[in-house]
């Protein structure tokens, strides 16, 4: 039996990450493949140069919350990059950007002289990792359909690459092996490295395209 056609080419370019800021979101169902596959995904990103200070990392309970999650690592930061304030009485840390942020200023808590919009830099790529298994309901089918409609919708709309990294899984040993946890004498692949490549090359080319460099 000839060995399977399946899996992906590599770029013949590579792809440098220096500059891109990456976020990883990911669900904690099934934390034995979900840590192997975002360290696949950190260790890939790594590799191609994308700063550790650049990747942030955020947990949501499972699958179903990715979408919600991922949207608002794309479109809060896209679309509100001058909301962010800083106060020089940091109470907050907010973790998309690392910065100190002191209460967003409202009506109880106006803005202080201090208070200055900081960049607020996008993130050039999302990557939502999830892991699906089968049980005996229909539970399976009706999170993977629209977690992967509403990844693909958020990626459309904003213009921001959303990597899809849920398995969905009919069976353990099948998340196993694509996380390169193979029971067997073929451990299998960490898809989550290929996820880490994807979203480096889409995050660069996105930079290209808006350069309107089409070449
Ligand atoms: N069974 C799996 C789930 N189920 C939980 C849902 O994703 C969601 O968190 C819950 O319905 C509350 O909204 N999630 C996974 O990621 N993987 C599973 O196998
Ligand atoms: C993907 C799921 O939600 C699934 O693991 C839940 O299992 P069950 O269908 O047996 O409730």
């Amino acid at each position: 039996m000839s060995a399977t056609v399946k899996g992906i080419s590599k770029s013949d370019v590579q792809y440098d990450g220096a500059a891109l800021r990456v976020a990883i979101v990911h669900a904690r169902w099934n934390k034995t493949v979900i840590d192997a596959l975002v360290a696949g995904a950190v260790a890939k990103l790594k590799e191609s140069g994308v700063k550790e200070s650049n990747i942030v990392v955020q947990s949501v309970p499972g699958s179903f919350e990715l979408p919600l999650a991922c949207s608002r690592y794309v479109r809060d930061r896209a679309y509100n990059s001058t909301r962010a304030h800083v106060q020089t009485s940091s109470n907050v840390t907010d973790l998309l950007s690392g910065l100190s942020f002191g209460a967003i200023p409202n009506s109880e808590t106006p803005a202080t002289a201090a208070t200055v919009t900081m960049p607020n830099e996008p993130f050039d790529a999302v990557i939502a990792i999830g892991v699906l298994i089968k049980g005996s309901t229909m539970h399976f089918e009706y999170i993977c359909d629209s977690v992967s409609h509403a990844l693909m919708k958020i990626q459309l709309d904003t213009g921001v690459p959303v990597i899809f990294g849920v398995l969905t899984a009919l069976t353990d040993d099948q998340a196993l092996e694509r996380a390169g946890l193979g029971r067997g004498e073929d451990k299998g692949h960490n898809h989550g490295e290929d996820w880490g490549l994807a979203a480096v090359e889409m995050g660069s080319h996105v930079r290209r395209w808006r350069e309107g460099k089409f070449d």
